[in-house]
């Protein structure tokens, strides 16, 4: 069963109620199941917590009138480790969600706002779980009854499995001498029932591949698309550029065997392919073998970490 870590700012209100009514629900669902599994898997941190902060004296009374007391509840700093364990980051808000996303682009298709998948909105439609910091008592109790009526539809979410959830959304691209190619891909996307967009070229009149590598790179890495498929005339220069955008894992291949790899071991997010290297039958086999298969996790996270790791000091400037 999945893992969800709340992320507010401070990780003395918002997170916590979500946290602490989150296990409560859990736990009255009985305990045995899927739901007491989820209960020991729920978490939450602040993206600007004061390390080791208590939660605040109305998130304990709010708590308490609902049958919760919490115990030793100390702030935690949101730290990349937490993030890469937890298989849903759920943000109170769309920029606290936005920015976890750029901190960790390697994994933004996870990060998400509690009411986004809930299917729910906050006061006057907000997409947000207002903040009750410094403000009275009857605040947080609002906060806390948002939360309330969102966790059944979070609950279910996570239940629906990922699968079922996520009708994967594709980008895709090429230049002119990965066009042919791209219509081949597109075909099967059509067939797999997967939702995509074509970020072009649109004829084999004469483009630069930088162009349209990148575009479907940085879409990826925002989180707009789960997977990418880029087409040149080899794939080199696309899977160049791809690899160039921050959280892409761009994976050159010509045969499936490499493309399963790519996932189950890399997690390549970006497949790029030679239109002058494979046929459309072949590259439908790679495409297929890219969209199907999972990551495989384990040993293989510390890896990413790692790479991601080497990101995000290349972008703080430093130089070997
Ligand atoms: O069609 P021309 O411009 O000759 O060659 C472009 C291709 O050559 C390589 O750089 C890329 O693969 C690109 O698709």
């Amino acid at each position: 069963m999945e893992s969800v870590l709340f992320v507010c700012s401070g990780n003395t209100c918002r997170s916590v109620m979500a946290e602490a009514l989150l296990r409560k629900r859990l736990q009255e669902g009985g305990p045995a199941g899927p739901a007491a599994d989820l209960a020991a898997r729920v978490a939450s941190a602040g993206l600007h917590a004061s390390e080791g902060a208590p939660a605040t004296e109305p998130t304990r009374q709010v708590l308490r009138e609902r049958g919760v007391e919490l115990a030793d509840q100390r702030a935690r700093r949101l730290r990349p480790e937490m993030v890469a364990q937890a298989d849903w980051i759920v943000a109170m808000t769309a920029d606290l969600r936005d920015e976890i996303r750029r901190r960790h682009p390697e994994k933004a298709d996870r990060i998400v706002t509690l009411l986004e998948v809930a299917g729910s909105a906050g006061p006057g439609g907000s997409p947000d779980v207002p903040d009750p910091y410094g403000l009275p008592l009857e605040h947080y109790r609002q906060t806390a009854d948002l939360l309330e009526a969102a966790l059944p539809g979070l609950i279910s979410f996570l239940e629906r499995g990922r699968k079922e959830r996520v009708r994967m959304q594709v980008a895709v691209g090429s230049d002119h001498a990965g066009y042919p190619l791209k219509e081949a891909v597109v075909g099967l996307l059509k067939e797999m029932g997967l939702s995509y967009r074509d970020f072009g070229t649109t004829s084999e009149a004469s483009v630069d591949y930088p162009d349209f590598g990148r575009a479907v790179a940085e879409a990826v890495a925002r989180g707009e698309y789960e997977r990418g498929i880029v087409i040149c005339g080899t794939g080199i220069g696309m899977s160049i550029v791809a690899n160039k955008v921050p959280g892409v894992r761009a994976a050159l291949c010509h045969e499936p065997y490499s493309a399963r790899m790519s996932r189950l071991h890399n997690d390549a997010n970006v497949l790029a392919m030679g239109g002058r290297i494979v046929g459309p039958a072949l590259a439908r086999e790679v495409a297929r073998a890219f969209l199907e298969t999972d990551f495989e996790g384990g040993r293989h996270q510390r890896r990413l970490e790692k790479i991601a790791a080497l990101e995000r000091e290349r972008e703080g400037g430093n130089r070997p």
